[in-house]
């Protein structure tokens, strides 16, 4: 179930408001991709900035677009773990696959607490738990002996792993590990990794499908190279604070606004300019991967 390429979509805003149309056609741009499935409400879709309110109308444009043609998993994070639970029951009423879900973020609890946070969670709901570990984030990390303990639920069927360190223990665990660092991406699929949740995917869901494919065809050594061409790209877009360079990069081809909620500032001009010529880097990195070159 989790594998391949999965959206982080961005809530996109005009004038202060979330602007439901260009979230509407996004969802139906991105259904018409390789990707595997959508993640709404993640880090990229300034979930932290968002009313419950506004949540609720994310969720709600988005399923009347994407209906049941590819899961959704949403994401659902709180420091306090009732406040998640609240989140839950409150997202059942649509059809997702499942939850993403983070540690407490500030609390700082200990292994235990973070333990406890996630079978509170794993036993709220019949769907499945995507554990998301992102400790520059949180402040706190889903250690793996922690990992291996929550395994004995079996609705915590998969992990967001955002630390490249951790990738080797986790994919040899019997749960699927998925990349949330784009950056280390090459790094998780040689681990055992089978796909990620990653932004860039916004921008190059075909190469980064591309990357998988050629991991999955044992060509190890060409993933690589196209990885590694792709790997500037992937840096600049993560060079402001998420999504401010997706957005900016996205404004330029389609009827969305670059606009960010404070206080996450909107892309430079001078980064803006920068995303401009990585358009051309992707299409000359297309134009190798069609005429076989890589
Ligand atoms: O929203 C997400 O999911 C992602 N967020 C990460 C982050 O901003 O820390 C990046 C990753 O690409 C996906």
């Amino acid at each position: 179930m989790y594998s391949g390429i999965w959206l982080p979509i961005i809530t996109p805003f005009r004038n202060g408001k979330v602007d439901i149309d260009a979230l509407q056609y996004l969802a139906d741009t991105y259904l018409r991709t390789e990707i595997s499935g959508f993640v709404a409400l993640g880090t990229t879709g300034e979930a932290a900035l968002l009313s419950l309110s506004e949540r609720i109308s994310v969720l709600h444009a988005l399923f009347d677009v994407v209906g049941e043609q590819l899961p959704v998993l949403v994401g659902a994070g709180a420091p306090d773990t009732r406040e998640v639970l609240r989140e839950i029951v409150l997202y059942e009423r649509w059809n997702c696959t499942g939850y993403l879900v983070s540690p407490p973020s500030y609390v700082c609890p200990d292994q235990a607490g973070v333990q406890w946070h996630f079978e509170q969670v794993a036993q709220a709901t019949q769907r499945s738990i995507v554990l998301y570990d992102v400790p520059h984030r949180t402040g706190v990390t889903i250690a793996p002996d922690t990992v291996k303990a929550l395994l004995a639920h079996e609705n915590i069927v998969a992990i967001k792993e955002c630390v490249p360190s951790r990738f080797c223990e986790l994919g040899g665990q019997p749960i699927s590990l998925l990349c949330g660092n784009d950056d280390a991406f090459v790094d998780c699929l040689s681990a055992g990794g089978a796909g990620g949740i990653l932004a860039s995917a916004h921008v190059c869901a075909d190469l980064l499908v591309d990357v998988l494919s050629l991991m999955n065809a044992d060509r190890e050594a060409d993933a690589k190279t196209l990885f590694s061409r792709l790997s500037p790209i992937l840096r600049l877009l993560f060079s402001a604070p998420n999504p401010a360079a997706i957005k900016a990069m996205l404004a330029l081809d389609h009827p969305i606004s670059a606009e960010t909620r404070m206080p996450i500032a909107p892309a430079s001009a001078e980064l803006v300019g920068r995303l401009r010529d990585a358009r051309e880097t992707l299409q000359a990195l297309r134009a190798d991967c069609e005429n076989a070159v890589i």
